[in-house]
């Protein structure tokens, strides 16, 4: 379904040393990305999923083997590639315009061409109202929407989304389930999401990598896309190959 590769990790190597041990974390892993996928990366805490994102997004460079993005390698950050993490720090003295305008003003952009480009993505995350709001006036949910209108404002390539809604409530969550949905097809925008959540990595993914708990030079694949579109996320995780997927889930971890 992806032709166009737009991440290749090819046999990566990667061990964290300190004095008193050795830890690989991957061992000869390697992965393909398709331009516009959702890929997820599903697996238990210290699995390496954090490692593996901070790699992509060329923060860590400390492993052997090639992280090729868009057929050329990886040498640090870009904004290619931007990330959003559980807690988005937003620059509190800002308000919700300023925060999302930022790196346009930075780009030096004309201020009539950012307010443009501001409010669409406001709009898009559904708070076109807050714009002269302040960080602290908001909830958690409205401050993790503000910081990927930030991201998105920039037109990454691809987004890197570190559990983003780990630290939200389960109906802010699921609400941000769904906008992550409509994001995706108003942006048609390639996403890595790292998640521990079963549920989130089956509603959102086209693709779910379930990484093991030790070396992740084997992983397992499945590929979640239901043929039918469903009003409601409730309603899609009533079906009975959701159901099915989400015990074939459980059930690798489990005997893991
Ligand atoms: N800076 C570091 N120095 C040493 N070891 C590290 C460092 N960062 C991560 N590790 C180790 O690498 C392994 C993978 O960590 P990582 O944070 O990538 O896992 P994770 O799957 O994202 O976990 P979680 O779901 O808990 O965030 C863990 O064993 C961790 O202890």
């Amino acid at each position: 379904m992806y032709c166009e590769k737009i991440l290749e990790i090819r046999n990566l190597n990667k061990t964290f040393e300190s004095r008193r041990k050795k830890n690989t974390v991957f061992n000869d892993f390697s992965l393909e990305v398709g331009k516009g996928e959702f890929l997820s990366l599903l697996g238990p805490s210290g699995c390496g999923k954090s490692t593996l994102l901070e790699m992509i997004a060329g923060f860590d460079m400390d492993y052997t083997g090639d992280m090729i993005f868009r057929g050329e390698i990886i040498a640090g950050t870009s904004g290619e590639r931007a990330v959003v993490f559980q807690k988005d720090a937003l620059f509190p003295w800002l308000s919700v315009f300023d925060n999302i305008a930022y790196g346009l003003k930075i780009k030096k952009m004309n201020s009539e061409d950012i307010k443009v480009k501001v409010e669409y993505v406001l709009d898009k995350v559904g708070l076109l109202d807050f714009v002269d709001h302040f960080p602290e006036e908001l909830s958690g949910g409205m401050k993790q929407r503000v910081a990927l209108a930030r991201v998105l404002v920039m037109e990454p390539e691809v987004l890197l989304m570190d559990e983003p809604f780990g630290a939200l409530d389960s109906f802010t969550r699921l609400r941000m389930q769904e906008l992550m949905i409509e994001i995706r097809e108003k942006f048609s925008i390639t996403v890595i999401f790292v998640t521990h959540d079963i549920d989130e990595a089956l509603i959102l993914s086209d693709r779910i990598v379930m990484m093991d708990a030790d070396n992740n030079d084997k992983y397992r694949e499945l590929r979640p896309v239901l043929e039918k579109r469903y009003k409601s996320l409730t309603e899609k995780m009533m079906d009975e190959k959701y159901l099915r997927w989400k015990k074939e889930i459980i059930d690798w971890f489990h005997l893991k």
